[in-house]
């Protein structure tokens, strides 16, 4: 039987595979018999009202799994539920509760700003006043404009009231920031921002660390088709280790240091007179530094000392996978 969304679960994902060629879809050029898996089976769910966005480096396979989660492609391999049903075959139930930005929004060139949402209006269930549409992602002034003549940020916008029109229940945003000078970021933030508030469960992806760190509950980071690690921002940077940096005194080299192993360091490099020092226990390191400091009696200049940053995150990640 099938229940449809009755629990928190909006979106399910299981052994989610997508192959591009021969025996998947894509690419429609019969002479080419290469296959490509650009999804190689992963798992995630969003809760309802959850902001999940997807990570990953060039053609890691986020928009191939967003895709999927659209509806506009079935998946060769695995399962995905969104809203309880499949998204793929079961499309009329589905498309009329969700709202989708895509990567190339496609709209008519000689259409003007309003009459692309009121043809868009047109074609959604409960769509919101049009005037309303364009005043959330601050078009009104803009609404005489073609398309044609609109700057990329801005079609970003126009992309973004259209998958908003109908107030959907779950948003999915294919880099909805790319392209946006930093101001129209972080309207666009503040916008997703209250459609979560609001209710609207998010599945976003984006180039930008900053915009999952801004927004996300949950995040995934993707490399070549599978899911490198999960969780929430803080659990991602958490299996990565702090740093402490800072000048060695005069005189001094990390031989002189008490041991470091003791203070839970787990590496070290130097890099002229400035020691790098990789900890999971921040506090024990730190505090043993400078308790050592000030029995010495020296100034450790230029300290830092802080936790992984999501960005070191992703990086690491990157690399590690990439030199397997
Ligand atoms: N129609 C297609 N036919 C063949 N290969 C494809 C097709 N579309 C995408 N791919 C390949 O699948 C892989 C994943 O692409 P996808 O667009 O899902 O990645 P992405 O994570 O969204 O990347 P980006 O961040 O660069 O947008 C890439 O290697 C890409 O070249």
């Amino acid at each position: 039987m099938n229940i449809g969304d009755t629990s928190g679960r909006v979106i399910d994902v299981t052994g989610l595979r997508r192959r591009y060629g021969p025996s998947g879809g894509g690419r429609k050029n019969k002479k080419d018999t290469t296959a490509f898996e650009a999804v190689r089976g992963i798992d995630f769910s969003v809760e309802r009202g959850e902001l999940f966005a997807l990570l990953g480096t060039n053609g890691a396979g986020k928009t191939s799994t967003l895709e999927v989660l659209e509806g506009l492609a079935a998946p060769t391999g695995g399962t995905v539920r969104v809203l309880g049903h499949n998204p793929y075959t079961e499309r009329a139930k589905v498309r009329p509760r969700v709202g989708a930005m895509l990567q190339e929004g496609g709209f008519p060139a000689e259409l003007t700003v309003e009459e692309t949402v009121r043809m868009w209006a047109g074609a959604t269930t409960g769509a919101r006043p049009i005037g309303e549409a364009l005043a959330t992602v601050g078009m009104t002034r803009r609404k005489d404009v073609r398309v044609k003549q609109l700057s990329g940020g801005e079609r970003r916008r126009l992309d973004l009231a259209t998958a908003t029109l109908g107030r959907p229940e779950v948003l999915f945003l294919d880099e909805p920031t790319t392209g946006l000078d930093t101001e129209a970021r972080h309207a666009t933030w503040e916008l997703i921002r209250e459609l979560r508030a609001g209710g609207t469960t998010v599945v976003l992806t984006t180039h930008y660390l900053e915009e999952a760190q801004e927004l996300a509950d949950r995040l995934a980071i993707m490399h070549r088709g599978r899911i490198a690690t999960a969780g929430t921002v803080a659990d991602v940077v958490a299996t990565h280790p702090a740093q402490i940096s800072f000048e060695l005194p005069p005189g001094y080299t990390p031989d002189h240091l008490p041991p470091l192993a003791a203070l839970g360091v787990d590496g070290q490099e130097t890099v002229g007179r400035t020691l790098r020092l990789q900890t999971s226990d921040l506090q024990r390191a730190a505090t043993g530094l400078l308790l050592w400091a000030r029995d010495e009696g020296v100034e450790l200049r230029g300290l830092d000392a802080r936790s992984a940053s999501l960005e070191e995150a992703f990086l690491r990640i990157a690399k590690g996978l990439e030199d397997k």
